[in-house]
């Protein structure tokens, strides 16, 4: 299968990590056009990918093509590419926030098979969150089967309604810049006292990811794991209940409100 991006930035560059890392595909199967070549020429020739002289080529050149542009660039690109889409069988794969299926389909034709992705950083290292919609043309398509098992190659993957894409990307599109930045909070707090910024980042990292693990192979809610920690009289129920009285939950809250606001248009 041969697999083009178009836009080969932040978000582009954790997928084919990704897929390259799993071995889901080579390097050469790529076919990549971007802004500013100086800006990733290096990197696609890192890879072994093709270089595109233009997004219409990326097209003409693969059998899916990853759309990751920013969205306030997409109608022009997608007017860009449509002509391309019009004269061969190739799959879009657009993982544009707030970028729906009507929206994408309008540039293009009504047989055109679209599914919208909404991935997260962490495929990078093939433990990323990635919900998926088809449009009608993409359900009954066999593409679809193999683009979805390339992205659980490189993480965990849900069916979502289009509806629910808002909500995911406060759970799962952006919330790694929310743990990092609990991440990083947390490793200040070592420096405080005395630690490396290295180490604490090191330690805090970790506590994170096994945490989340453990959420992922018990069969106990977070609250209950949480119960587990805090021992009666003990330090961890200390430093929950000062959490809270800080208002931890209601900034959670209200960062994901936020985010969620923010991709509905509102
Ligand atoms: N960064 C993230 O964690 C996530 C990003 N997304 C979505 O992925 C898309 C890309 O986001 P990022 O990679 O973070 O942005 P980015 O800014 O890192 O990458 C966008 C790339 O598009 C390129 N570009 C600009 N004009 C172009 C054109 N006319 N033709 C081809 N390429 C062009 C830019 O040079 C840049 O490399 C966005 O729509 C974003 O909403 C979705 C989920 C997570
Ligand atoms: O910040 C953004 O707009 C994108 C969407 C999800 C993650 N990054």
């Amino acid at each position: 299968m041969q697999i083009g991006f178009i836009g080969v930035g932040n978000m582009a560059r954790a997928i084919i990590d990704g897929l390259l890392a799993t071995k889901a595909v080579a390097g050469t199967d790529l076919h990549v056009h971007s802004g500013h070549l100086e800006h990733y020429q290096a990197y696609a020739d890192k890879i072994g990918a093709h270089i595109a002289p233009d997004n219409a080529t990326v097209v003409a050149d693969s059998d899916v093509v990853f759309l990751a542009v920013k969205p306030q660039i997409t109608p022009d690109v997608l007017t860009e590419i449509s002509g391309t889409f019009a004269s061969r069988p190739a799959y879009l794969v657009s993982m544009v926030s707030g970028f729906d299926l009507a929206a994408l389909g309008a540039h293009l034709t009504a047989s055109q098979p679209i599914l919208r992705i909404m991935p997260n950083l962490n495929v990078a290292i093939a433990a990323g969150m990635t919900a998926y919609a088809p449009n009608a043309a993409a359900s009954v398509d066999d593409q679809t089967k193999a683009v979805i098992g390339l992205l659980a190659q490189i993480g965990g993957t849900v069916a979502l309604p289009e509806a629910d894409f808002a909500t995911f990307v406060g759970l799962a599109g952006s919330s790694p810049a929310f743990v990092y930045q609990f991440i990083d909070a947390m490793a200040s707090v070592g420096v405080k006292y005395g630690l490396s910024k290295k180490v604490a980042v090191q330690i805090a990292a970790q506590a994170v990811a096994g945490s989340a693990q453990l959420v992922l192979n018990r069969d106990a809610s977070p609250a209950d794991l949480a119960d587990a920690v805090a021992s009666p009289g003990g330090t961890t129920i200390r430093g929950m209940l000062a959490m809270q009285a800080a208002g931890f939950q209601n900034a959670v809250v209200a960062g994901l409100d936020a985010t969620i606001a923010m991709d509905k248009g509102e």
